[in-house]
């Protein structure tokens, strides 16, 4: 059987290793290209264990990603924003199809790049052709892509918490409030004093309060779905633990909407996507059910107690590394390919049997 030829730029870092495992038992996929400086001349098996033919492959140094991508169908790249940046224009110029898993190309308003991620954006003439790889919500533009921009983590799942609700005109103007909380893997393999173990051992804090990077990634995604602004304030928190967002989403229903209504709207939203479980009550909704998977769980509930009248709560949860990553990078490699969505993607076992 033809395989199709993809490489991973950024292959140590933690999505990139994620990807690796995803891709190397990827039927349709022959992986050609694994690039990272810290690990370059060595076999993949050396890090990865044996895992097939895949293990003979050794990463190649970063500096020659560019040269050795153009031996590839797509690339992912599971690099630092800049980095993609760089990378893109010449990928896209030498025909590769990209899948970016950076924030580099997701965001339409040029402002906030250097508003959220300290850069001013040197290709913006592709940031109308790349399509964000969010396929719950904006499946049409991904099968026909060359670049995909791969949404950040948080946001998949800020988003997916609420998007049913808004499509269907079930929430009111008024703002939403997201509390996330994500695991250490979230930000990346690089080490802070603010991410050791004796610091966030025991420890929860929120960060980088109302000047969070997926702030505007939200905002876009929820204007795309509503037709309107959707104001929103949106806070971070860091978990002990190494994998898992959970979102706690706080709107108002219109009046006249009920939470029956609201549930209604998740499942027919998600009927037909694999990934995605609506739970019956929020409190179902947990990092055990998703991580090590593909899947994210969402659940809806309307304050009955009559405190808040009108307030709807939605969680949704995710693994930050699949979902919210190299898995939702491989669902679009899927979809760009015409291949089944969930190749590769269904036999992901989580801590559930
Ligand atoms: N971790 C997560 O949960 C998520 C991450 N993302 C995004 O995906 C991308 C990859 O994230 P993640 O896997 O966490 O990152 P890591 O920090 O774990 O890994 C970064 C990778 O990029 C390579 N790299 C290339 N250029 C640079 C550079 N200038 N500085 C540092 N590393 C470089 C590194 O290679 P080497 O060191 O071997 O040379 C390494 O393989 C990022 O853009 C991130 O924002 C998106 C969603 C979720
Ligand atoms: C725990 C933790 O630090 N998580 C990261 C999320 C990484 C991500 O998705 O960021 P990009 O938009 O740069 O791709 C953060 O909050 O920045």
């Amino acid at each position: 059987m033809h395989k199709t030829a993809i490489g991973i730029i950024g292959a140590s870092g933690y999505s990139g290793v994620e990807a690796t495992h995803i891709l190397a038992a990827h039927e349709k996929v022959e992986l050609r290209l694994v690039t990272s400086d810290r690990w370059q001349g060595e076999a993949v098996s050396r890090r990865l264990g044996t895992m097939g033919a895949v293990g003979q492959l050794k990463y190649a140094p970063l500096d020659k990603s560019a040269e050795l991508a153009r031996e590839c169908e797509v690339v992912l790249l599971a690099t630092p924003a800049e980095s993609s940046l760089q990378l893109v224009p010449g990928l896209l110029a030498a025909g590769v199809r990209v899948i970016d898993l950076s924030g580099s190309f997701r965001l339409r308003n040029l402002a906030s790049y250097p508003a959220f991620y300290n850069f001013t954006h040197s290709a913006p003439e592709l940031l109308e052709q790349a399509a964000y790889g969010l396929p719950e919500l904006f499946r049409e533009r991904i099968p026909g892509a060359k670049l995909v921009a791969n949404p950040g983590c948080y946001a998949t799942a800020c988003a997916l918490s609420v998007a049913p609700l808004l499509r269907a005109g079930l929430l009111d103007e008024g703002s939403l409030i997201f509390d996330a909380a994500s695991g250490t893997t979230g930000a990346g393999r690089k080490g802070s004093e603010d991410l050791s173990f004796s610091e966030v051992d025991e420890d929860f804090r929120a960060y980088r309060v109302l000047r969070h990077q997926h702030t505007p990634e939200i905002a876009q995604t929820l204007a795309g779905v509503a037709g309107r602004t959707v104001p929103l304030t949106f806070t971070a928190h860091l978990l002990p633990l190494k994998r898992g967002i959970l979102v706690t989403a706080y709107g108002r229903l219109r009046p006249g909407a009920t939470a029956a209504e609201a549930r209604a709207a998740l499942e027919q939203a998600y009927a037909s996507c694999p990934f995605l479980t609506v739970e019956a009550s929020p409190d179902a909704v947990n990092l055990k059910g998703v991580v090590g998977t593909n899947r994210c769980t969402v659940a809806v509930a309307a304050d009955t107690t009559g405190y808040d009248p009108g307030r709807v709560v939605v969680t949704a949860a995710i693994d930050n590394l699949v979902k919210g990553a190299a898995g939702q990078a491989v669902q679009n490699l899927n979809l760009m390919m015409g291949w089944e969505e969930t190749l590769g993607l269904s036999t992901l076992r989580g801590f559930n049997p």
